[in-house]
């Protein structure tokens, strides 16, 4: 038998030699099916790996969002702008994915997207933000500020009247400044007091110290979170940023209108606006770039992209513009209504800018900052404002210089044109990042240059 079967000769090894024919034949069937398995088995799966270009071989691609930008090289890789949702079908590969934008198919870099259910830590950095308020320090940089304070005084000084009987909340009411304003200078029938950092323990012994007990109530807690005893009249609040935004405390104030503000209720500030000018920085260029041409005799210019790169990426805070180096009149790009803006408008904001060159000079950038307005209570009664320009008494806000590449020459009578837009980070929810595209058309050209773009992260 086993001469007449050679197959099983060559199982010999594997099986006893107890097996008969019908064993072995079953033997046999088995293993063939067992191998047709598995080619099936592994075709399905190499087919999977390999990835089908149609976005088809998953049939439940995920979606994602864009923390950053990117810019894809060559045909294979998809460029993408922060905040984007990008749909991955294919995640084998640790670093690049197969994924889909708008219909488009290609390489996407996995490290720049976020799983919208991933677990961030802190994305609104609570810990750290609170912290920040729950000294002195900040308060005191604050409080030394005249024109900001001052015009939160006039503004209730001014209202005094309309005031009366009114409830008022004072979000973010940090040593109670507004709050103590609207005690001393008023006669609201209530002031609801809401700060979340420590600074609240002191800011209770300042509204006894101030006697304002009787009308102003502390509510040390996170604005989001209040359980109030009644709807208010006024919603005052001081949450500014740099850029107007950063920080993003804007949202915690909206959700409380939203919540707690009577219909028809006044908003202070009502309504808030970003301004823009191309300028002239000479003293930034030639401290940070210019520096690196020849040092002690040696040739070190070839650190001066280095230095573009690390010193002009991001935006300067606390830029004091000199208004002679405003290379036009400045304008105003964005503008909130407080009554009726939502949280989700602010995901997004453009702003579009045509400054004619006023004088002959060089474009290093733009420079940006905020102002906001104060409706009266009274009917027809003044608006005040708080402007943080460059023509106005200096702020602790300053304001913010946005670097360009390469210097650009001017002349009076050139045009620069172009967009603005605040791009608020998807994940780490106090940032945003900012991008000017801008333009260029002499004063005797027809056409404009083509469109530049830089975008600068605030901070993450
Ligand atoms: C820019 S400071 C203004 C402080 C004070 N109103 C003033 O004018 O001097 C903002 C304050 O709001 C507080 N704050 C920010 N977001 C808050 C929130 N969601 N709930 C409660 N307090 C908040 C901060 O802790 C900080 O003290």
């Amino acid at each position: 038998e086993e001469r007449a079967c050679p197959v099983q000769l060559r199982f010999r090894f594997r099986f006893p030699l107890c097996l008969g024919r019908e064993r072995f034949n079953l033997f046999v069937c088995l293993s063939v099916c067992l191998s047709a398995f598995l080619s099936v088995y592994l075709s399905v799966c190499l087919l999977e790996m390999n990835g089908d270009e149609s976005g088809e071989s998953n049939p439940e691609p995920e979606e994602f969002i864009a923390l950053e930008d990117f810019t894809g090289s060559g045909a294979e890789q998809l460029s993408f702008a922060v905040g984007d949702r990008i749909l991955i079908h294919d995640q084998s590969c640790a670093d690049w994915w197969w994924a889909e934008v708008e219909g488009r198919y290609g390489y996407v870099p996995s490290g720049y997207l976020h799983h919208p259910d991933a677990e961030v830590e802190d994305g609104w950095q609570d810990e750290e933000y609170f912290g920040s308020y729950g000294t002195l320090k900040l308060h005191l940089e604050m409080l030394s500020d005249r024109p900001r304070t001052e015009t939160y005084r006039q503004v209730i000084l001014s209202n005094s009247t309309a005031l009366r009987g009114k409830v008022v909340m004072d979000l973010g009411c940090g040593t109670g400044i507004i709050s103590l304003f609207c005690g001393r200078l008023a006669e609201p029938a209530a002031v609801y007091a809401v700060e979340a950092s420590a600074v609240a323990e002191h800011t209770e012994r300042l509204v006894k110290l101030n006697g304002c007990e009787g009308v102003v109530t502390l509510f040390k807690s996170r604005a989001e979170e209040l359980n109030l005893p009644s709807k208010v009249d006024v919603l005052v609040s001081e949450w500014m940023g740099n850029c107007l935004l950063f920080e993003f405390m804007v949202e915690s104030v909206l959700c409380v209108r939203d919540r707690w503000l009577k219909e028809g209720g006044m908003m202070w500030p009502s309504s808030a606006t970003l301004s823009l000018v191309p300028c002239q920085a000479d003293d930034d260029y030639s401290q940070k770039v210019e520096f690196w041409e020849n040092l002690y005799g040696l040739d070190y210019s070839c650190l001066q992209p280095v230095a573009q790169e690390e010193f002009f990426s991001k935006p300067k805070f606390s830029h004091q513009l000199k208004p002679e180096d405003c290379l036009s009149t400045p304008c105003d790009v964005i503008t909130l209504d407080m009554h009726t803006v939502k949280v989700s408008d602010l995901e997004k904001l453009r702003g579009e800018f045509q400054f004619t060159v006023e004088r002959r000079g060089t474009l290093h950038g733009f420079s940006a900052w905020f102002s906001t307005f104060f409706q009266s209570l009274d009917e027809g009664g003044p608006t005040l404002e708080l402007n943080t320009g460059p023509h106005s008494e200096p702020t602790h806000w300053k304001q913010t210089l946005f670097m360009l590449d390469a210097p650009i020459p001017v002349e009076e009578g050139d045009c620069v044109g172009g967009a603005i837009i605040l791009h608020r980070n998807p994940v780490w929810r106090r940032h945003m990042s900012i991008t000017i595209e801008w333009r260029k058309k002499s004063r005797n050209e027809a056409a404009f240059s083509e469109v530049k773009s830089k975008r600068f992260p605030m901070w993450r």
